[in-house]
C-alpha cells in the first residue's frame, strides 16, 4: 500500500513507512526503513539526524515521491501554496540558465515576475543574478539552490544535506543565510543531516534515527530560541543531547 494524501492547511507532515526494501536483480536484499513513524508540526524546522547508510536519503526519495515502492503510507502537509521544494547535495541548476533565471524559471507562472531583490540579498546573491551555474563556486551554486526553493514559496521544504563538501567558514555562512531566510517565512521542513551541530543550529526538533533499518530512536526539542544559540549555549545544548542519546553523535 502507499498512499500520499495530502491533507488540510496547518497540517503536519506525517511519516508512516511500514518497511522499504532494495531487492537487487541478484536476489539480495537491503531492508533500509522498518517502522518509521515520526511528524513535523506546521511550520517546525525538523532535521532526520542519523548514521551514515542508514536510509535518511531514501526516506526524503519517498517523501518527494521519486520512490514508490514501500509499504505504509505518509501526509504533507497542505496549505499556502501547497507546494514542495527541495534542496540537494548537487545544485542541479540549469547550466544554460543565469543564476535568476534559474529561480524564476521554478516559479509558478503568477509568481515568474515577482520581486526577488529580498531574496538575493539574504543569501549574498544580488551582484551573482546574470551569472551561469559554471561562473559559480559550490557554495554559490548552493545558496542559489535555496533561492531557488524558497522563491516559490513551499508549503514544505526538504533539504538532503545541503552544506556537505563544503568548508567550515563556508559552512557556517550559508547556515546563517538558511536561518535568515527560513525566520523570514518559516516554512515546514525536514533537513537530513549527520552533522548533530548542524542540527542543533538549525532545528526546532532533532528527530534521531537508528543506523539500519532506519526507524525513530528519540526525538530531541531544541528549545532555545535560534538567536541565543551561541557557542556556549550549543555545547550546552550537546550535552543535553548526549545524555538523552549517549553514543550517538
Ligand atoms: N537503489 C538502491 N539499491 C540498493 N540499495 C540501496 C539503494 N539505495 C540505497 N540503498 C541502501 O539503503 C541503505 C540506506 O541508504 P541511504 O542512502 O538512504 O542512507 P543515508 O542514511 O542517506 O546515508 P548517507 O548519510 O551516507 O548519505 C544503504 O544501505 C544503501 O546502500
Amino acid at each position: 500500500m502507499n498512499d500520499t494524501r495530502p491533507v488540510g492547511a496547518g497540517a503536519p507532515l506525517r511519516v508512516d513507512i511500514a518497511e522499504k526494501t532494495f531487492r537487487s536483480a541478484q536476489g539480495v536484499s537491503v531492508t533500509a526503513l522498518k517502522n518509521l513513524s515520526f511528524e513535523v508540526r506546521q511550520g517546525e524546522f525538523a532535521c532526520l539526524l542519523g548514521p551514515s547508510g542508514c536510509g535518511k536519503t531514501t526516506t526524503l526519495r519517498i517523501l518527494l515521491g521519486l520512490d514508490r515502492q514501500f509499504s505504509g503510507s505518509f501526509q504533507l502537509p497542505e496549505g499556502g501554496s501547497n507546494r514542495i521544494a527541495a534542496v540537494f547535495q548537487e545544485p542541479t541548476l540549469l547550466p544554460w540558465r543565469t543564476v535568476e533565471q534559474n529561480v524564476r524559471l521554478a516559479l509558478p507562472k503568477g509568481l515568474r515576475a515577482k520581486n526577488l531583490d529580498g531574496l538575493f540579498d539574504t543569501l549574498g546573491l544580488a551582484g551573482m543574478r546574470s551569472l551561469y551555474p559554471a561562473e559559480l563556486s559550490l557554495g554559490l551554486a548552493r545558496r542559489a539552490a535555496l533561492a531557488r526553493a524558497f522563491a516559490t514559496e513551499p508549503a514544505m521544504l526538504f533539504l538532503d544535506e545541503p552544506f556537505v563538501s563544503l568548508d567550515e567558514r563556508t559552512a557556517e555562512r550559508l547556515r546563517h543565510m538558511l536561518v535568515t531566510v527560513w525566520s523570514a517565512r518559516p516554512t515546514t521542513a525536514l533537513m537530513v543531516t549527520h552533522n548533530l551541530t548542524e542540527a542543533l543550529m538549525l532545528s526546532d526538533r532533532i528527530i534521531v534515527l537508528a543506523p539500519r533499518p532506519a526507524h525513530v530512536l528519540g526525538i530531541f526539542d531544541v528549545r532555545l530560541p535560534r538567536q541565543q544559540r551561541s557557542p556556549e549555549a550549543t555545547s550546552d545544548l550537546l550535552r543535553s543531547f548526549h545524555q538523552q542519546f549517549p553514543g550517538v553523535t
